[in-house]
């Protein structure tokens, strides 16, 4: 298997980049999916997450009201960790138990794992490739007003509610540019491509032992 964390801020392109990847044959792991199954209602971390923050954060039908929470924890960064508390170890041990899977079924797959918080929740699978997505923050709070509906205060709360640019940079080994077109975004992601398929045709020729 290979492993690619592919991380970056809200709305700067990752699930794109994510996209294009699985178009070459990558295989998709979502950490935004995977924390929505683990607080689905019956689970240890919905209990917990009513426990902390009050029966005010579910909806009559006894889901999680997402809204009501991401204004509760976005402009208030101890509510934040205390929430990051609960979900944070549940998606991690999910995680690690699909990529196991995904290697157990196919061990030539590639693994995309998509993964906001690679660098707050310091996630440490043995990642052989991480990929940081950066666009400026004005592109990144336009697209969350224009694409998303949030309003421009919203928008900024969650931008700043996530480390910068520079602190990713520093952990990845493949920086793409995501401030410009969508056709620039793309063609990052098929350079990357060819560049991953050589480094995994190099690691099969090399001699073992
Ligand atoms: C606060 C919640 C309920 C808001 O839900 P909502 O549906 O509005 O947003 P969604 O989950 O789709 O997240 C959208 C984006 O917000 C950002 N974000 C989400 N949670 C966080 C967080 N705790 N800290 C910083 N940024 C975050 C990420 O960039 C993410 O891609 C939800 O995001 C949540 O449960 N967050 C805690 C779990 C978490 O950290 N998820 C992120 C990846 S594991
Ligand atoms: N150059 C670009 N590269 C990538 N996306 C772009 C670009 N220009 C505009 N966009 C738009 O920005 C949005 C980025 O959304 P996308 O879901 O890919 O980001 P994300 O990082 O996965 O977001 P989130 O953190 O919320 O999951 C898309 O609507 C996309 O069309």
């Amino acid at each position: 298997m290979y492993l690619i964390g592919l991380t970056g801020g809200i709305a700067s392109g990752k699930s794109t980049v994510a996209r294009r990847l699985v178009e070459h044959g990558a295989i998709h792991l979502d950490a935004d999916q995977l924390a929505r199954r683990v607080v689905e209602p019956g689970s240890t971390c919905l209990q917990s997450i009513v426990d902390e923050f009050g029966q005010g954060v579910l909806r009559p039908d006894g889901t999680l009201d997402r809204q009501r929470l991401g204004e509760l924890v976005f402009r208030d960064e101890g509510a934040r960790a205390r929430l990051n508390a609960i979900v944070h170890p549940a998606v991690r041990e999910l995680s690690g138990r699909l990529i196991a899977k995904a290697e157990e079924e196919d061990p030539q797959a590639v693994v995309v794992y998509d993964v906001p918080l690679l660098v707050e929740a310091q996630v440490d699978h043995p990642f052989d490739l991480v990929v940081v997505t950066s666009a400026p923050k004005r592109a990144q709070v336009k697209r969350l007003v224009e694409e998303r509906g949030l309003d421009p205060i919203q928008a900024e709360a969650r931008v700043d509610a996530q480390v910068s640019d520079e602190e990713r940079r520093a952990v990845a080994d493949v920086v793409i540019d995501t401030g410009g077109t969508i056709a620039h975004t793309m063609s990052q992601a098929d350079a990357l491509w060819v560049d991953i398929e050589r480094a995994r045709k190099a690691a099969r020729e090399r001699p073992s032992g």
